[in-house]
């Protein structure tokens, strides 16, 4: 099956120039458990406040690529460059440092604890304060006080891309954000991450079942299908072709 590769038109309008060092570079990059290659030969290259959706169908190893981007599960080939230099595999204290920043499709939030203290705990210096982070979550601002274990999904899911945001990223690794939450709050929530793209200049990489609503937040697009890449391109007009989109999740040649 031959890969498809779309016209290279991101839609957004922070466009670096050819000049500029891409934040986030993966080259070939292989992953796997074990003996077993589940992730084979990914590769993209990523400037500063841009948005990638990673696309696919269940066990297409989707989760598997970010959390060996960051760091959490050693590389099984290939090359990781942040900023122009490149990652050890393996070292999620290292790619964290560097400012890879995880947000996993469990949300790892400290249940007992307050949204506030969920966030002063994880401030590094440089990220943003606890009150400019709420100011990009007004709903979650006013739970402040409440423990995280009582919120709702999706004020949950707001805290934990809040929470990453008090981490100074680099590159935001986002695993699911909608995982088990209602259409209309994806459609909420999805837009903020075009924001933090644009006002951090972050490079956000956003793994996502809602595919036309990641589309439209992201500037590029993946779609794995068995651990490859089967199609890749401008989210644009990655959305202006669902049947390519479709015939791609069926692993169908396009
Ligand atoms: N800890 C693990 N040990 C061994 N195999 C695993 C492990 N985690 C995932 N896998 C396998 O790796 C493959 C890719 O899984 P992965 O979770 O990366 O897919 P995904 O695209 O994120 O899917 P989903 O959308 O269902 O989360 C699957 O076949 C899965 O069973």
């Amino acid at each position: 099956m031959a890969d498809l590769k779309l016209a290279d038109e991101a839609n957004h309008s922070n466009d670096p120039g050819p000049t500029a060092v891409p934040i986030l570079e993966c080259r070939e990059v292989s992953a796997g458990y074990g003996s077993v290659r589940v992730v084979r030969d990914v590769s993209f290259s990523l400037q500063a406040g841009s948005v990638l959706a990673i696309l696919g169908p269940n066990g297409a190893g989707k989760s598997t690529l970010m959390n060996t981007l960051a760091g959490l599960l050693p590389r099984k080939g290939g090359d990781v460059v942040v900023e122009g230099k490149e990652l050890r595999s393996g070292r999620p204290g290292e790619a964290n440092r560097r400012g890879l920043v995880l947000v996993p499709d469990d949300r790892a939030l400290f249940t007992s604890m307050t949204v506030r203290e969920n966030l002063s705990i994880a401030k590094r210096s440089g990220g943003l304060s606890v009150d400019a982070a709420m100011e990009m979550f007004p709903a979650l601002a006013k739970r402040i006080k409440v423990n995280a274990g009582s919120l709702s999904g999706g004020e949950q899911q707001m805290l934990a891309v809040a929470r990453a945001l008090t981490q100074n990223p680099r590159v935001l690794l986002i695993d699911e954000m909608s995982m088990g939450l209602a259409p209309v709050i994806v459609e909420e929530l999805l837009p903020i991450v075009r924001r933090i793209a644009d006002e951090t200049n972050a490079v956000v990489v956003l793994v996502e079942q809602h595919v036309q609503l990641a589309l439209e937040v992201a500037d590029e697009a993946l779609v794995i299908v068995h651990g490859g890449v089967r199609l890749s391109g401008s989210a644009r007009e990655l959305a202006k072709n669902p049947e390519l989109l479709e015939q791609a999740y069926l692993g169908e040649a396009v």
